[in-house]
């Protein structure tokens, strides 16, 4: 990445920054690779932040599918952790986990589930399989009748050997007038297809590990017993290991990090959060091949305003990235992604990949429940895992006492409200959304891969003014 003038005086974030276009001989947004190359064997650069509120086994495996990566955050315990990356190893690779239901479930606790999207529907299954209910089929309903009121003949169900491809899927939902439909193994569930999903099979290629299996990265933290940790989450067939708190760059990192490395576990080990080239080169020489880099930018982060601690992340990630190349190490830009435009400034800084927390913490598959507002508009609760409802959580077993110590540092907020797009509810849609963008992006660089981005990419600075205009108008001015 070169700046286009003699370069920035101070530190810059994404809104700071735009990519100036140059000749290309790439012919087509279709044939850019987005591969991150960082040792995963992740085919898109977008990780799921390691939140309570974002990153669930189902967003992890709706992700993986799509070729990017979960990470399960450390604030649960072990065995449920464990649990957690089997059940994705678990999911399908060619068609979606199904959301299932008991017939006696009401039509209140499926739309908790799910928003009224035609992509998108419920599995009805006691010991067998009963059929199904799509979303847009509770719009109206009574909230208190349960969904076997709601099952009805004529949606169709599609078996496993009648689709080949997406393709295939694709035109038969098509000639059956539907949109989404379960997909049966001699009359057993193994998953749901949509016609988006189907097209998306065509485009992405799954994050998988040798066996075939949906990839999944788990977090620990830097207290306790972390080499117990880390061996049970290998055990349970973890293919990233994230070592993660606030201050990265403190000698109980670098301790944590010696620990884990020591194991010889075989797998990616992500450091964080850091946000300077000193930091890069001591968790490195610890052993971390990926650092995670960012601190403060976070939407549910307060750490800035708190201790004036923290970097713009364009520069942030500029730095790091750039001494991670020169150690053979790679680094992720963590926090502070809230457009297409930023995983693409993000990339062009140097990231291998982009992980982003809030923005998917407003999706069907992020965990927690659905809930409306008096408008009738569809959010999900999100918090900070440095707020005070998040420690509470980790710390609720210390004695009150102890617990008031450890909150009185909290550095996040615990309630905030993250509103589904109506027009794009799921975090696949979210990825297509970003996918375009930065496959677009790439393009306008001339470059095919992620080392040509990286190579390529030429970066302007520009005013509040030159930022506002590049956004588009909603009504006349
Ligand atoms: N990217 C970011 O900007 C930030 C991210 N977070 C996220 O919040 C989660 C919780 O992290 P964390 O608060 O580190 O909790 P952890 O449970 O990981 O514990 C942090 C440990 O580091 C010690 N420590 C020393 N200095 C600091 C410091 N300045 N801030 C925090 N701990 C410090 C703490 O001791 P003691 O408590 O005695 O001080 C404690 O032993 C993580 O997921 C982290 O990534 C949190 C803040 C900023
Ligand atoms: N200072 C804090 N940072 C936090 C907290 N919870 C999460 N985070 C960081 O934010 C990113 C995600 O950023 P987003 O803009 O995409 O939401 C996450 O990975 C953490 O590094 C917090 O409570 N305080
Ligand atoms: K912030």
């Amino acid at each position: 990445m070169e700046f286009i003038d003699e370069g920035p005086q101070h530190d810059l974030t994404y809104s700071d920054v735009f990519l100036v276009p140059r000749r290309s001989g790439v012919t087509s947004r279709l044939s850019v690779a987005l591969n991150p190359t960082d040792g995963t064997a992740a085919t898109l650069p977008v990780v799921s932040a390691n939140m309570n509120s974002v990153t669930g086994p189902r967003l992890a495996a709706t992700l993986a599918r799509r070729g990017g990566l979960g990470v399960i955050p450390q604030d649960m315990p072990l065995q449920e952790l464990a649990d957690a990356i089997r059940w994705v190893k678990a999911q399908p690779t060619r068609y979606d986990t199904a959301i299932t239901l008991l017939p006696t479930a009401s039509v209140a606790e499926a739309r908790e589930l799910l928003p009224p999207s035609v992509e998108h529907g419920i599995v009805i299954q006691d010991d067998e399989y009963r059929g199904i209910v799509p979303a847009e089929a509770l719009v109206g309903a009574q909230p208190g009748a349960p969904l076997s009121d709601l099952l009805r003949g004529q949606w169709v169900a599609l078996a496993t050997e009648d689709i080949r491809d997406g393709r295939s899927a694709f035109d038969a939902l098509v000639a059956a007038d539907a949109h989404f439909a379960p997909v049966l193994d001699h009359g057993r569930i193994v998953g749901t297809v949509s016609r988006k999903s189907a097209l998306r099979s065509t485009i992405y290629t799954p994050h998988v590990d040798a066996e075939g299996r949906l990839a999944v990265a788990a977090a620990v933290g830097i207290n306790g017993d972390i080499e117990g940790k880390a061996r049970a989450l290998a055990e349970a067939g973890v293919d990233v290991l994230v070592i993660d708190t606030a201050h990265g760059h403190q000698d109980a990192m670098i301790r944590a990090i010696e620990r884990v490395r020591g194991l010889d576990l075989g797998i990616p080990l992500v450091a964080g959060n850091v946000v300077t080239a000193d930091a890069v080169d001591d968790l490195v020489a610890a052993g971390a091949d990926i650092l995670k880099v960012g601190v403060g930018p976070g939407a549910m982060c307060t750490t800035r305003m708190m201790t004036a601690v923290g970097r713009p992340q364009f520069s942030a990630v500029l730095e790091t990235a750039d001494r991670a190349r020169q150690r053979g190490a790679h680094v992720w830009a963590d926090g502070g992604v809230r457009y297409p435009r930023d995983v693409a400034l993000a990339l062009a800084a140097g990231a291998a990949s982009v992980m982003i927390g809030s923005w998917f913490a407003g999706t069907i598959e992020a965990p927690g429940r659905i809930l409306t507002d008096d408008e009738g508009l569809h959010y999900k609760e999100s918090w900070g895992m440095a707020s005070t409802k998040a420690v509470e959580g980790r710390f609720g077993r210390l004695d009150p006492f102890e617990l008031a110590r450890k909150t009185l540092f909290a550095e996040g907020i615990s309630a905030s409200t993250i509103y589904l797009d109506p027009t794009r509810p799921s975090v696949e849609d979210l990825l297509d959304m970003i996918t375009a963008g930065v496959r677009s992006s790439f393009t306008y660089a001339g470059a095919a891969t992620l080392a040509e981005f990286h190579e390529r990419a030429r970066v302007g600075i520009q005013s509040a003014a030159g930022y506002e205009e590049g956004k588009p108008l909603p009504a006349s001015w």
